[in-house]
């Protein structure tokens, strides 16, 4: 795990700077990104920066393939929805074609949504067989619980192996109904990277990585890439409780 311990304007733009060679080491080994965002306040926070030079013409938005790590249950129109947050701060900016961004489909409950997803990213992945997808980018972040994507502490879903996507009925964190990815598609990335800012979350920052043995991990411990890069980006907030 690497991490990166900044005051937050710097550690959005070192952040910012990772996503794009990320995105053009995707784009030069397979010709397109494929990364899944998150909700919370990743949207308002990092994608300002991608949407600005000097990252904006650095990337070759075109090449984006564009889902979510988890998306709640509400219309789109909904300030709530994390597709919301995405058109506002980042789709409205850029030329991503609109045939590349994969929204959950909202009209049907969590069950259907998240079947339907799962048939979504086994067409746009191409997968035949047993092969799991591989997402170039994850962007994560982390509630004050240890929560990340809809995986909740203490959950049922942090145990399943089968579902690429999974349906949640009680997240604890409003609102209850979400779809989420579930850990051995997060942790079959490419690339891994979470963005925690906050006073709120240094608790659990400092959990997580002093205590890294604890009997039952925080979901965001659990974020653990068999064959892929693991980034930690945390603001000076969020890292306070680690003694430094
Ligand atoms: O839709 C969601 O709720 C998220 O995707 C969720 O996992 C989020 O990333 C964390 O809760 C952190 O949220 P904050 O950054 O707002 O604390």
């Amino acid at each position: 795990m690497n991490y990166h311990i900044l005051p937050a304007t710097d550690l959005i733009k070192i952040m910012a700077g990772y996503i794009v060679q990320c995105a053009k080491k995707a784009v030069s080994e397979r010709n397109r990104f494929l990364v899944a965002l998150s909700g919370g306040s990743m949207p308002e926070l990092l994608f300002p920066a991608l949407t600005s030079e000097p990252v904006f013409s650095e990337i070759n938005w075109k090449a984006w393939h564009v889902f979510w790590a988890d998306e709640r249950c509400v219309p789109q129109v909904n300030p709530e929805s994390n597709y919301y947050l995405a058109c506002k701060h980042l789709f409205n900016h850029v030329d991503i074609p609109s045939s590349r961004i994969y929204t959950p489909n909202t009209s049907v409950g969590p069950t259907e949504m998240a079947a339907l997803y799962q048939l979504k990213l086994q067409e746009v992945f191409h997968i035949k067989g047993e092969e799991l997808p591989r997402f170039d980018l994850l962007l994560l972040g982390m509630g004050e619980d240890g929560h990340t994507a809809s995986l909740f502490p203490n959950h049922p879903l942090l145990k399943e192996k089968n579902r690429w996507v999974a349906p949640v009925f009680d997240a604890p964190k409003p609102p209850p109904e979400r779809i989420t990815l579930t850990l051995p598609v997060i942790n079959n990335a490419h690339c891994i990277i979470f963005l925690i800012t906050g006073k709120n979350k240094a608790a659990a920052v400092k959990k997580i990585i002093l205590e890294e043995s604890a009997p039952a991990p925080l979901p965001a411990q659990m974020v653990k890439p068999v064959h892929g890069e693991l980034h930690w980006f945390l603001d000076e907030n969020a890292a306070s409780e680690l003694g430094r």
